[in-house]
């Protein structure tokens, strides 16, 4: 398991998050809630290791070994978490195969190239996905939804016990997103992976997450299972509006998919 303790992290002299206490437990899914700038991004990379808190410590508990993600090194780590960050941009025209295959690093030596098993994962991942007709192509000249997908892909390929997905359906379709979280939801179930997720989309919290954090003011506002935590009152205070559970403020009826 991941545990997170004491968490308390600013940007210069920026306080941004607070005190915060997580544990992320294999086979569960984690959706942190909360307005724009309330510190979601920056609580993902911190747990991974790209940002160092001030205070408090991130440790990774493993059958055999404890490490620290801001003491060991990022190879190590890769192993354990990956990560797909928000802004995806192309940089260099690596096709879309490649691109995935770059997730089997962190199991490959210094000097060592990608194997057919690698290849072979990387493929399984983009057939998982629904995009294996994307594999040739220029990872510069897709979609921003096709690029999210792959970068999606390419996680899966990595095979790390704890996957962090920072708002991973902000770029799909209505049909995608259910169908990418469902996979997520069936890789963290069919392998013990963790997911965490940060999400905007409440509806899509409910239906595919197991636990709530919902940040507010840099601490965590309120956290625990979906039943417990979706509350209209909780809902009303993380995003200072009127809530109503049962249906649009318009009076009509949400659109859900049939999964
Ligand atoms: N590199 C940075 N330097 C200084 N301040 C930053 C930096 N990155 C983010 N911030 C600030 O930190 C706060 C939290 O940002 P963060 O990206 O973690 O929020 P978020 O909840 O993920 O937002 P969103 O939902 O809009 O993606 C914001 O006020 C933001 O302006």
């Amino acid at each position: 398991m991941i545990v997170g303790t004491n968490i308390t992290f600013s940007y210069q002299n920026h306080p941004i998050l607070s005190g915060i206490n997580v544990t992320i437990e294999p086979g569960k899914i984690y959706g942190f809630l909360g307005r724009n700038g309330s510190g979601k991004t920056t609580m993902l990379r911190v747990i991974n290791g790209l940002l160092k808190p001030q205070h408090g410590d991130v440790k990774i508990h493993t059958d055999t070994k404890t490490l620290d993600v801001h003491k060991e090194s990022r190879a190590l780590i890769a192993k354990e978490i990956g990560f797909v960050p928000q802004e995806h941009r192309g940089v260099f025209p690596y096709r879309v195969l490649e691109m995935v295959v770059m997730g089997r690093n962190p199991h490959l030596g210094y000097f060592e190239r990608p194997k057919d098993e690698d290849y072979q994962e990387a493929i399984k991942a983009l057939q998982d996905i629904g995009i294996q007709h994307l594999w040739d192509k220029s990872f510069m000249e897709i979609s921003g939804g096709e690029r999210q997908m792959v970068l999606i892909a390419r996680v899966i390929a990595q095979g790390a016990k704890y996957l962090i997905l920072d708002e991973p359906t902000s770029h799909l379709d209505f049909k995608n997103q259910h169908q990418i979280l469902q996979l997520v939801k069936n890789i963290s179930r069919e392998r013990q992976v963790a997911a965490i997720m940060a999400m905007h989309d409440p509806n899509l919290a409910v239906c595919f997450a197991d636990h709530i954090l919902m940040l507010k003011h840099g601490r965590l506002m309120a956290e625990g299972a979906v039943d417990h935590v979706m509350t209209e009152v909780n809902l009303k205070q993380l995003y200072d509006m009127n809530i109503d559970l049962s249906g649009l403020p318009c009076g009509r009826k949400y659109v859900l998919p049939a999964i």
